[in-house]
């Protein structure tokens, strides 16, 4: 585990889910185990004798697979006898030549498998890389490499078809499957060359969706993208029907990052280049060494989230393929291409694994007379056979080295860039294998022959046990994984049973991480649609209910204003009886028949004003009674709104509530889930050493079979190499015998 000590910036949104649907499932599979369970402890204690010393017996020798091109006539040159190819030596071949015994040669080269020229793209990655894979999701390092003449079928099987993808498009299918990661998770933890993480700050992760966005952008037409979508979706139709791999552990930290460059004369381009010009305009990256592992200084590294989204990147780093055409075959890849694929996993930013998995799909390996070739093409191909040949001494060197037992490794392995970056792979120290590539046409018979002879000193190559990953959990999966591997299949007792019930958990743990995530969203959306309605009412009904306080403030101020107005009236109109009280005494002491006339009209006069001003008030009266009853509606209104107020807030509550509940439920029946999983790992540790004790048993016999072939090669040698000394000898005696009659 290595560490770093910033502080984690962000919330793992991305984590995986595992999760049980139907009891009734999860309990018929733990029946079945149990079944299982006993049948083996059984077998066990009859075999444990043997156990110790196979528990030993770890490593392996590094798997070497041969596929046969199809669709091409397949003549009796070659013969295929389990996993042994033999081949006759044709006239025409330059082995052939050197013989002078006219004795017909023929060659036997035995491989982990050889895959017959009807063999279907699914049948080839369940054999050789869905395994592999799987340890990859674990946290273990891996390389997968194709190697044959050009035009053997090496694109093919790494890349396939739109209607028959290869092993890329399969892994990356797999991958996705396995894990869940949501789609809409940001980039947090970037891989770095150091093999350490970079925790990436909320603008580093914008810059990382903007990076990938732009190679979206910039894959020609959405016509292009459109049709890549559509290939995947189909793929995916196609896949859906085969197992996805059980992961035993999910950490909450689960991210995947895609890179992807070709070796074209020796230089190292980024085929994820946006823009990027062919030939000499692109920019060279250069090899880097840091904590002993070899990376390419600034190479782009992609994060995906979906299946899809790292199909696309593939699709667009293939387009920036440098393709010329050669003799052998019209669209020949003339540089090494290398699709890697790294994996962050963990619990925390302390506590985290970055793995790595590398598809080298090679340059093919062609004679220049044959292929014509000229001028630039022909420096492409010295090339190509150089860092060929490089590969061949390195292996070669290691294959030497772990016969001696010596730590010292003379490999030259900085000799061509293929080499120096599959360097840490070819020593054996990660989990590597490789597939070559053969046509069955005779025409090809020579280049065979050296890929051929290629692979049979690769397979001597010595493999560790992958590097046990962090968790022990993992450690423990992967190990039950390889017991899986090593023959469960023709696994005497309870194998069926034991396949069966593997292909159950895996249904299920598709079944039902298809439906937490189909709930999850759901859920996300009844919930955001609920929040969103509730905050629009409640929008509303705050701006209502501000209105209306308004209004009743303005009520309330005119309501001030008229009530002082009335007063001042009031005041206004003592003050005139006041003074019309004046008046009418002042008035008393004069004749009355002078003053009558006068009097009346004062009394008229104030009568007029008396009365107006009554009217005055009258109105007011009427108003300040209307705006009151006006106040009264508003504020009944305010307190209906309230009310409902308070409803729609008890609503929400108990959604909440019930949101949240059936989110309990869906913990429950996780750890429900969980552990029958583990269960069923335990059973299957079991299974594994009495898998290994009988895989031992067989290595061994066919170690002594391989030795008996070998002798029996070797035999054959010394008798052809005995007839062409004694061919020599009557060479020498007929010179003689001229030399004496002359
Ligand atoms: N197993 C197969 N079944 C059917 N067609 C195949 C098979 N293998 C290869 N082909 C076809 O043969 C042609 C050449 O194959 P491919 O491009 O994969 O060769 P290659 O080894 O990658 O060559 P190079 O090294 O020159 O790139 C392609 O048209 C491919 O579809």
């Amino acid at each position: 585990m290595a560490g770093i000590n910033n502080q984690f910036p962000c919330s793992f949104n991305q984590a995986s889910f595992l999760r049980a649907r139907d009891p009734s499932i999860l309990s018929w599979n733990r029946h079945a185990i149990e079944k299982v369970r006993c049948n083996l402890a059984t077998e066990f204690s009859s075999v444990r004798s043997g156990d110790s010393e196979s528990q030993k017996k770890k490593d392996e020798t590094l798997n070497v697979y041969l596929r046969i091109k199809g669709r091409v006539p397949f003549g009796d040159l070659y013969t295929i006898e389990d996993n042994v190819l033999s081949c006759i030596v044709p006239a025409s071949s330059q082995a052939a030549k050197l013989n002078r015994q006219n004795r017909i040669i023929i060659k036997k080269f035995s491989f982990s498998k050889i895959f017959g020229p009807h063999t279907t793209q699914d049948e080839l990655f369940d054999v050789t890389v869905r395994e592999k894979v799987l340890d990859f999701i674990n946290g273990a390092n891996g390389s997968l490499l194709t190697y044959g003449v050009s035009g053997a079928g090496k694109t093919y099987t790494m890349i396939g078809t739109p209607g028959d993808p290869g092993i890329i498009p399969r892994a990356l299918n797999y991958i996705f499957r396995t894990v869940c990661i949501n789609p809409n998770s940001r980039p947090c933890c970037k891989p770095m060359p150091n093999g350490k993480i970079e925790i990436l700050s909320r603008s580093k992760q914008e810059v990382e969706l903007q990076v990938r966005q732009g190679i979206f952008k910039d894959q020609s037409t959405s016509a292009e993208l459109l049709k890549h979508e559509r290939t995947f979706l189909s793929m995916q139709n196609t896949l859906k029907v085969t197992p996805v791999g059980v992961v035993d552990f999910f950490p909450p930290i689960f991210e995947v990052w895609v890179s992807f460059v070709e070796i074209y004369n020796e230089n190292i381009f980024d085929l994820l280049e946006v823009n990027s010009n062919r030939g000499q305009q692109r920019t060279k990256l250069q090899i880097g060494t840091s904590h002993r592992n070899t990376y390419i200084k600034g190479v782009k590294h992609i994060f995906v989230t979906t299946g899809l989204e790292a199909y696309q990147i593939l699709q667009f780093g293939l387009h920036n393929i440098s393709y010329a055409s050669t003799n052998l075959n019209m669209h020949s890849s003339r540089a090494h291409c290398i699709f890697s694929i790294k994996l962050v996993s963990g619990n925390n930013c302390e506590e985290y694994n970055v793995s790595n998995f590398n598809f080298c799909d090679l340059a093919g390996s062609e004679r220049m007379k044959k292929t014509l070739n000229e001028g630039d093409r022909a420096k492409e191909s010295s090339k190509i056979n150089t860092s060929l040949s490089v590969l061949g001494r390195c292996i070669r060197s290691v294959r030497e080295m772990q016969k001696n037992n010596s730590d010292i490794c003379s490999a030259p392995f900085r000799d061509s860039k293929l080499t120096q970056l599959l360097q840490q792979a070819l020593q054996g120290k990660e989990n590597i294998c490789m597939i070559v590539n053969m046509s069955p046409s005779p025409e090809t018979f020579d280049e065979n022959q050296q890929a051929l002879i290629f692979s049979t000193i690769a397979q001597e190559v010595v493999v560790k046990e992958p590097k046990a990953n962090p968790s022990q959990l993992q450690g423990a999966f992967r190990t039950f994984r390889q017991s899986l591997t090593n023959g469960l299949c023709e696994n005497d007792f309870s194998g069926d049973e034991l396949k069966e019930a593997r292909n159950d958990i895996a249904r299920l743990t598709l079944e039902m991480s298809e439906m937490k995530q189909n709930f999850e969203i759901i859920l996300d959306q009844e919930t955001s649609h609920l929040r969103k309605n509730y905050n629009i009412i409640l929008n509303i009904k705050t701006e209502q209910l501000a209105e209306a306080q308004q209004e009743i403030e303005r009520l309330k101020k005119s309501n001030n204003y008229l009530e002082k107005t009335r007063s001042e009236l009031h005041w206004k109109l003592n003050k005139l009886e006041e003074q019309q009280e004046t008046i009418v005494l002042s008035d008393s002491e004069q004749e009355d028949e002078e003053n009558s006339s006068f009097s009346t009209r004062k009394e008229d006069k104030v009568g007029d004003i008396e009365e107006q001003h009554l009217l005055q008030v009258k109105l007011l009266e009427d108003k300040i009674k209307r705006l009151e009853a006006i106040i009264r509606e508003k504020e009944s209104e305010a307190d209906d709104r309230r009310l409902h107020d308070e409803e729609n807030r008890k609503r929400l509550d108990e959604l909440n509530c019930t949101n949240s509940e059936l989110r309990d439920e869906i913990r429950k029946l996780e750890l429900t889930l969980h552990d029958a999983v583990r269960d069923y790992y335990e059973l299957e540790e079991q299974e594994k050493s009495l898998r290994i004790a009988f895989n031992d048993l067989t290595a061994r016999n066919c170690v002594l079979e391989d030795k008996n072939i070998l002798l029996m090669q070797e035999l054959d040698e010394y008798r052809n190499r005995c007839l062409l000394q004694q061919q020599e000898l009557d060479d020498l005696k007929n010179s003689n015998t001229e030399d004496i009659i002359n």
